[in-house]
């Protein structure tokens, strides 16, 4: 049976104008957000998808390999689509959260029997009374193959949104694409080295993620830590309202920046971390609330679900073992919902971590 909580959208909880967030969504004070460090913007990366297509521009793939190393995640120019699309989107987005909940809740994530399933509008998974909520409703649907697209869970209003989101997803497509042959590049293979492993129909997943104001930002989370479930996801951004922090690796979490207009975002997800058998990994990110409110489009790029997903076999060798056990990509797409639920994951949830013999070595030592 699907837990009371899920019936409840935030957005109607903060239009109720309390005070303080109720205690479902209050942090235990361990993990409560303290300030982000702001991310200098001069070292903030950004690349040119279009630079990147040019194999010879070695100072745009040095660039994308520093931010892959660094950060996981870096700011994308040169794409393409015009700014009147991303504007666009962005409206007809959060025209959609601002419709009376009833109108929304015509897509709802619950079917006619109160069961959650991950498409369509409504709060993430609630499995029990002591997950802490995010402060945040959502709408989340296919987009990729077109086949697979379900167009009960797609908004009939505003009546431009079906329109642009098929608009984006081309583009962001492009991007993801670009994306994958310049980071194959940069290990000296040819472009379709992770593609080719992806397979025609790239499954791709869109979130539109509405955080409404939050009276107490230090006590919630917008969006809890988490890793993407994806190959590479790609992300547009608000325009005004910043929130979303990525955590380095000497444990400080770090602002991203508001982009500049008409950049985009693109983030490692798990799924390449396993694939390149961790030479690339992904970041840890979450966001925080404010008092304003913030909308985001984000698409997630993973491989045909009937894949086999594991380290790459020319990644692997004597002086790098395989560090994840292969699997099915539809095992680990569900299993990410089970993990993203518990905050963990989905590798170390899935345990398809290999022991490596230096880890079995300490084990052994501190038994
Ligand atoms: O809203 C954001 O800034 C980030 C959203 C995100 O990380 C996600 O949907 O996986
Ligand atoms: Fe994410």
């Amino acid at each position: 049976m699907v837990h009371q909580a899920q019936g409840q959208m935030v957005q109607e909880v903060a239009a109720g104008d309390l005070p303080a967030p109720p205690s479902r969504y209050v942090l235990k004070e361990k993990d409560r957000p303290t300030g982000g460090v702001a991310a200098p913007k001069l070292s903030f990366p950004t690349v040119d998808v279009r630079r990147l297509a040019d194999p010879g521009d070695v100072e745009e793939a040095a660039k994308l390999r520093s931010a892959l190393e660094s950060w996981g995640l870096f700011a994308v120019t040169g794409h393409g689509m015009p700014e009147e699309l991303l504007d666009g989107i962005r409206d007809a987005g959060k025209q959609f959260f601002h419709l009376p909940t009833s109108e929304k809740l015509k897509h709802a994530n619950r079917t006619d029997a109160g069961e959650f399933q991950p498409e369509g509008y409504g709060i993430d998974r609630v499995d029990t009374d002591e997950q802490v909520l995010d402060w945040c409703d959502r709408l989340y649907l296919t987009v990729s193959p077109e086949s697979e697209r379900r167009t009960q869970f797609w908004p009939t209003q505003p009546p431009s949104l079906p329109k642009l989101l098929h608009e984006f997803t081309l583009g962001s497509e492009k991007v993801a694409k670009r994306v994958l042959e310049a980071m194959a590049r940069t290990l000296g293979f040819g472009e379709e080295f992770f593609l080719a492993h992806l397979g025609e129909d790239v499954a791709t997943y869109a979130r539109f993620t509405y955080y409404p104001p939050c009276p107490r930002p230090d006590l919630v989370y917008g969006l809890k830590p988490h890793t993407d479930n994806s190959v590479v996801t790609v992300l547009l951004l608000d325009s005004d309202v910043g929130g979303l922090q990525v955590l380095m690796e000497d444990g400080v979490w770090v602002d991203v920046p508001v982009l500049g207009r008409g950049e985009l975002l693109v983030v490692v997800g798990e799924e390449m971390e396993i694939m390149s058998n961790a030479v690339f990994r992904a970041p840890t990110h979450r966001v925080v609330t404010s008092g304003r409110e913030r909308m985001t489009l984000v698409l997630f790029y993973q491989p045909e679900p009937e894949r086999e997903l594991a380290p790459v076999e020319e990644l692997v060798g004597e002086e790098r073992p395989a560090m994840y056990k292969k699997l099915r990509a539809k095992t680990f797409g569900d299993g990410f919902w089970d993990a993203f639920a518990l905050g963990e994951r989905t590798i170390d949830h899935l345990k398809i971590k290999v022991d490596q013999p230096e880890q079995q070595q300490q084990e052994l030592k501190a038994a």
